[in-house]
């Protein structure tokens, strides 16, 4: 690649601006590119609390969430915002993280003006295509349509050479999530108020909205009643459907606090914290494990093996007995407790970002 390339980031949400972060803070230090930084605003509540935290300052805003709106609503307006973006800052090549809407419609918008898209979190797999939904189906899409697939492990990269995805369009990198958390864990500090063993909990997958996350949440309900010893920080997502449930059924507890969105910081310093880490989210499962906390994934299913099969982490499900009992598990088990707490690298080393631009300039 000759200098100066320019190249489009596009971020559509929270956990998105923390991936792309350290792509584009090594892109600013570089002579060869240009960066522009662009974002479609999916979650705009968090995105603009986690790009300012991250000292990200975009160059387009696309501005595109509004009441209601469908997704098929959504691309029609992502795709020709993408592109008007592309054609006036004369983009050489496009990249986005993950597998969101932003995702498949930078990867998209690409492929119509013949740009070549580089996809960063690229392989990873549940083979369903209805769970996660619909990102198991955007990533799969983005895959046959990339020019470069930055798979973070061995085994996301195995899952693309398994669907015919051409040898060298795979580049294994590591979690560019790895470079950000190595990046600032150290400047977040754990600070235990109260002495007793913290639990931290995120829900707010979408596919738990309803019976499964009211499991979720009479389990966690169950572990502070049968421990008291034992207190619970959940950073409750913005979305309606989880916030006000929430709030009825763990609000009058006193030894669970049900937080705003914490900012990456102070949420870096929570899991440092903790005990332990009751979730569904994709990015905690590969941040955890660095960080020396044992997972709990509350999903059926994980396009993250290498955490359960690095012994970080355990897949319960989203019954609310089985979230029980292997909560009580892990709490009274202190050989398994230690076994677990133990730290570890199966999702990259921290150099993500660099092994990517180097592909980039190849
Ligand atoms: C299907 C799936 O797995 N999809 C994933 C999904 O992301 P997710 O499930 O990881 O999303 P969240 O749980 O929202 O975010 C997590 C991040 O947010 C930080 N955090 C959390 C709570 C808080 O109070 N303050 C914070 O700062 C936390 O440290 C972490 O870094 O979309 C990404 C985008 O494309 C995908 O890449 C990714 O596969």
């Amino acid at each position: 690649m000759t200098s100066d390339k320019v190249v489009a980031c596009i971020i559509g949400t929270r956990p998105e601006a923390i991936k792309m972060a350290p792509v584009i803070s090594a892109m600013k230090e570089s002579s060869a590119f240009r960066c522009v930084v662009v974002t479609t605003g999916q979650h705009r509540e968090l995105l603009n609390q986690m790009l300012e935290k991250l000292d990200i300052q975009p160059d387009h805003h696309l501005d595109l969430m509004t009441e209601g709106q469908g997704l098929s609503d959504l691309f029609a307006r992502m795709l020709p915002g993408l592109e008007t973006v592309f054609a006036k800052e004369r983009v050489d090549v496009v990249l986005a993280q993950g597998d969101t809407a932003t995702t498949f419609c930078a990867a998209l918008a690409a492929f119509h003006q013949k740009i070549p898209f580089g996809h960063i979190e690229a392989g990873l797999r549940t083979n369903d295509l209805l769970n996660p939904f619909p990102e198991e189906g955007y990533r799969q899409m983005v895959s046959r349509i990339s020019r470069w697939n930055f798979a973070p492990t061995k085994s996301a990269a195995d899952n693309l050479i398994s669907e015919g995805v051409a040898p060298d369009r795979i580049h294994v990198t590591g979690n560019t999530g790895i470079d950000s958390l190595l990046k600032y864990a150290g400047k977040s500090p754990a600070k235990s108020l109260s002495g007793k063993r913290m639990i931290l909990l995120t829900a707010h997958r979408r596919e738990n909205f309803g019976e499964p996350i009211k499991a979720i949440f009479r389990a966690v309900k169950r572990v502070v009643e049968r421990f008291d010893d034992v207190e619970v920080i959940y950073p409750v997502h913005p979305n309606p459907n989880v916030r006000e449930l929430a709030k009825e059924m763990l609000g009058n507890h006193p030894r669970i606090s049900l937080l705003a969105p914490l900012d990456y910081f102070q949420f870096i310093g929570a899991m440092k914290e903790s005990t332990l880490i009751l979730t569904d989210s994709g990015g905690i499962q590969e941040e955890a494990p660095a960080l020396g906390k044992p997972v709990l994934v509350m999903r059926e299913t994980t396009e993250r093996p290498e955490a359960v099969q690095g012994g970080h982490a355990l897949l319960v499900g989203m019954a609310e007995s089985s979230i029980f009992y292997a909560t009580e598990n892990l709490l009274t088990n202190h050989k398994l407790l230690s076994a677990m707490s133990r730290s570890g690298f199966p999702f990259g080393d921290g150099n993500a970002s660099g092994r990517i631009l180097g592909v980039l300039l190849d």
